[in-house]
C-alpha cells in the first residue's frame, strides 16, 4: 500500500489512507513503521479514514503506539492530503478527531496545491476534568517540585493534554531530563506533553516539547497554541503571537477559539508491504 511521508514544521508523519488497510494491531504497526532506524521513521502514524458526519476522520498513533485524540501538525499535514488528492474538496473542512471536530482551512498556490493551512483549533479547556489534571481548581503557574528543581506548571487541553513552563533559557534548559518525568507525573492520569517557552517579547514565543507517547519533537502544533494561550492568559503576550519551535515558526491566534497558521510539507512517498 501507498504510504506519504509529510511534516509540519520538523514534526513529520506517515500517512496511510485507510481505506486501503484493514490492520488490527494498529499500535504495534505505528511503531515499527516510526522507528527511525528499522521503519521509515516519524513522530506518529496517521490513517485518514471516512467519517459518516464529516468531511473526512483523522487518527493519529504516536511512535510508541499510544493513540492520541488530536494533533495539530499533523491536522494541516492532513488537510493537505485530503485536498491536493481531492478526497476533500472544500478549503474549509471538518474533520472529526478523537478530541471532537477541527475546522483547517487550506491556502493553496498557483497550482491549486495546499501550502499553508489556518487551523481553527477550538475552545481551550482549563477545568480539571477537561485537561484532565488531578487537582483543585484550574492549575496555572503553580509551583511543584520535581526533585530538587520546583517548577511552575500551567495545564491546559487544546485538543490534547498540555503542561507549559516558563524558562528564562531555552537552550540551557534540561528539556530531556524533566520533559519525561512530568509526562508521567502522578497528577496526569493520561500522561502530558511538556512545554518549556521563553517569552523573547509580547509578540514571540520560542517552545520546545517534548512530547507524550514520542519525546523531543522539532515541532507541536498543538503545545504551540497551549503555549501561546497560557502565555496570553498570564499577560506576558499579545492575542497574536509567532511560535519559534525548532523546526520553524507557527502563527498563533487566541481568542474565544484558537487559530493555528503554518506549513505542510509533502517529503516523499512509497510503498509498504507489511513483514513478519
Ligand atoms: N505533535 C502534535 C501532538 C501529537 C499528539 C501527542 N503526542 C499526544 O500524545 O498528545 C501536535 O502537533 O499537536
Amino acid at each position: 500500500m501507498e504510504f506519504v511521508k509529510m511534516h509540519g514544521t520538523g514534526n513529520d508523519f506517515i500517512l496511510i489512507n485507510e481505506v486501503e488497510v484493514g490492520w488490527q494491531d494498529i499500535g504495534n504497526i505505528a511503531k515499527r513503521l516510526c522507528d527511525r532506524h528499522f521503519g521509515i521513521g516519524a513522530d506518529g502514524l496517521i490513517l485518514v479514514c471516512k467519517s459518516n458526519k464529516f468531511d473526512a476522520r483523522m487518527r493519529i498513533i504516536n511512535a510508541d503506539g499510544s493513540e492520541a485524540e488530536m494533533c495539530g501538525n499533523g491536522i494541516r499535514c492532513f488537510a493537505k492530503y485530503v485536498y491536493d488528492r481531492k478526497i476533500v474538496t472544500k478549503k474549509k473542512m471538518e474533520i472529526e478527531t478523537l478530541s471532537g471536530v477541527v475546522r483547517p482551512e487550506v491556502v493553496t498556490d498557483d497550482n491549486d496545491k495546499v501550502r499553508m493551512v489556518r487551523v481553527d483549533m477550538g475552545v481551550p479547556h482549563l477545568e480539571p476534568d477537561s485537561v484532565p489534571v488531578r487537582w483543585e481548581g484550574r492549575l496555572i503557574n503553580e509551583p511543584i517540585a520535581f526533585g530538587d528543581k520546583t517548577l511552575h506548571i500551567s495545564s491546559v487541553n487544546t485538543g490534547v493534554p498540555h503542561t507549559v513552563i516558563f524558562v528564562s533559557d531555552i537552550d540551557s534548559f534540561p528539556i530531556e531530563v524533566y520533559g519525561p518525568v512530568i509526562e508521567k507525573y502522578n497528577i496526569f492520569p493520561v500522561g502530558t506533553n511538556v512545554n518549556f517557552v521563553q517569552v523573547m517579547n509580547r509578540k514571540r514565543l520560542m517552545v520546545r516539547t517534548w512530547e507524550r507517547g514520542v519525546g523531543m519533537t522539532m515541532a507541536c502544533g498543538s503545545g504551540a497554541c497551549a503555549s501561546a494561550f497560557i502565555s496570553n492568559v498570564l499577560g506576558y503576550i499579545e492575542r497574536e503571537v509567532i511560535v519559534s519551535l525548532p523546526g520553524g515558526d507557527l502563527f498563533v491566534e487566541v481568542n474565544n477559539n484558537i487559530y493555528m497558521t503554518g506549513p505542510c510539507v509533502e517529503v516523499f512517498h512509497g510503498d509498504i508491504s507489511l513483514w513478519s
